[in-house]
């Protein structure tokens, strides 16, 4: 057997093809048991985690389409409806919250990196639990008003929404990277 075989069939499903059903609270909390197993320097622990199902989806929906508006009264119907059922199709969420500390010796930088393995090793874990699962953000991850919504304190961001369901076809593979094309050898 491939020794890479999980990693390779690694690969997102987009959030509309998710549905029911979705990761149960103890397969939520077995999912973030093995995420939170990232490299974190400092121990700093620089992430938390928020569970949007049921109907506070539809709730966010709508959130986000009376703030698409707000933000754009010419923003078109079409947009505003997907940004009204963007949190609708998978039926968890699990929006990943980094928990920065400025001026910390280790860098706020380290401290992103750190919640983005937390993302990645989330998609990994779905995987395993045999769910189909897609790391977005989009603009409501980085508007003010949605994220304070949200709960979000001022020293903390999204760094993802982990959509998290069972895929109703099976995804199509993206075209990915030349590895070798990327390698260099740096020559002193
Ligand atoms: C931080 C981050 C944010 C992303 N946000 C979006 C997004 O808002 N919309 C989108 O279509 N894809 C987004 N993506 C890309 C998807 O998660 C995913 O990478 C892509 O669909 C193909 O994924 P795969 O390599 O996991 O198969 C984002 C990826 C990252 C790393």
């Amino acid at each position: 057997m491939n020794p890479f075989e999980f990693l390779r069939r690694r690969r997102s499903v987009p959030s509309r093809l998710l549905g029911e059903p979705g990761p149960s609270h103890d397969q939520v909390l077995a999912m973030l048991t093995e995420a939170v197993r990232v490299p974190d320097h400092g121990k700093l622990a620089p992430w938390r985690f928020l569970r949007i199902q049921g109907l506070a989806r539809d709730t966010l929906g709508e959130l986000l389409a009376a703030r698409a508006v707000e933000r754009d009264p010419q923003a078109p119907a079409a947009a505003v409806e997907k940004d009204r059922q963007r949190f609708s199709h998978a039926p968890v969420v699990l929006a990943v919250v980094g928990r920065l500390t400025p001026g910390h010796k280790v860098p706020v930088q380290e401290q992103l990196l750190s919640g983005g393995a937390v993302c990645f090793a989330l998609l990994q874990a779905a995987q395993a639990l045999g769910f189909g699962a897609q790391w977005l953000t989009g603009w409501a991850a980085y508007d003010p008003v949605v994220t304070a919504r949200l709960g979000l304190g001022p020293d903390e961001t999204v760094l993802g929404f982990i959509h998290v369901g069972t895929p109703s076809e099976e995804a199509p593979e993206r075209q990915r990277p030349d590895a070798a094309a990327l390698l260099g050898d740096w020559t002193p």
